[in-house]
């Protein structure tokens, strides 16, 4: 589905990703692991189109996608979440989970004015999707609450909501299980899982919880220093000593 072919990107001069190839199989959920400063979020901002290669190249169901903007990539559905959630922070959980069809009728103006119907019959079908997803996440409780009022857990699960609005292929997750607590976080491992074996999203997450990794994820690919060090089973990743070495080298992070 996905393909990372030697890709590069320098900050003035700096090389955060340095020359990273993997490829990515439909139906997985890829475990990015690393310790800090290996260059994991910024390949995600490559792969979603936040930003362009330096050099290199990514393709994206058999076509290559170097240098998409993200919103290009969005069409073709490939989605992101974030580190911290995104939330539309004065919107209630419904109206941000509305806001995310990009193109819907109701936005355009010019639709307003000629088919007001069309209009109101794809808003409808907005909102449905909507509370489908609330109820899927178990969210309707919280349906009418601002989102900034929302738990830690409960705007992660909602980030995870806004891709289940697109038709979303390949959804990249950016350390979902920061900031959630214990109880939502197995919710969020829940759906991830259902969202992956009874809808056939494609995942990659980025994650220093190592029990979430090993519970989700086949296969694992291990970053250090911009470059893939190794990638295979949760396993054969954990035990190799260039691993345990990379995360060594790091003050704060959580060896593997
Ligand atoms: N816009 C930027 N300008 C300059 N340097 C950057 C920029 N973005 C990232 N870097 C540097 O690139 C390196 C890789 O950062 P990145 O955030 O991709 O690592 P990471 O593996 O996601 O780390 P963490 O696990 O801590 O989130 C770091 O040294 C970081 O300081």
């Amino acid at each position: 589905m996905l393909e990372l072919d030697q890709l590069v990107m320098d900050f003035s001069g700096f090389r955060a990703v340095n020359g990273c190839s993997f490829k990515v199989e439909k139906g997985s959920i890829t475990g990015l692991i690393g310790p800090n400063g290996a260059g994991k979020t910024t390949l995600f901002n490559l792969i979603a189109g936040a930003l362009k290669p330096t050099s290199g190249c990514i393709r994206f169901l058999d076509q290559n996608v170097t240098g998409l903007s993200s919103d290009a990539l969005f069409h073709r559905g490939l989605v992101r979440t974030f580190q911290i959630p995104h939330e539309f922070a004065r919107l209630t959980t419904l109206e941000n989970l509305m806001m995310v069809p990009p193109q819907q009728a109701g936005e355009n103006l010019f639709a307003n004015w000629l088919s007001w119907g069309k209009v109101k019959t794809g808003e409808a079908l907005v909102e449905k999707k909507a509370w489908e997803t609330l109820e899927f996440l178990e969210l309707t409780h919280v349906a009418n609450e601002r989102a900034g009022n929302l738990s830690g857990g409960q705007k992660k699960l909602l980030e995870l909501g806004r891709t289940m609005m697109t038709d979303a292929k390949l959804v990249l997750l950016d350390e979902p299980a920061a900031g959630v607590n214990r109880t939502l976080l197995r919710k969020l491992e829940e759906k991830i899982q259902i969202l992956n074996r009874d809808r056939g999203y494609t995942f990659i997450l980025i994650e220093h919880d190592m029990e979430m990794i090993e519970k989700l994820c086949h296969p694992v690919v291990c970053m250090a220093e911009g470059a893939v060090l190794i990638q295979g089973d949760f396993q054969t990743v954990r035990s190799d000593s260039r691993v345990l070495e990379a995360y060594l080298g790091e003050t704060t992070g959580d060896a593997a």
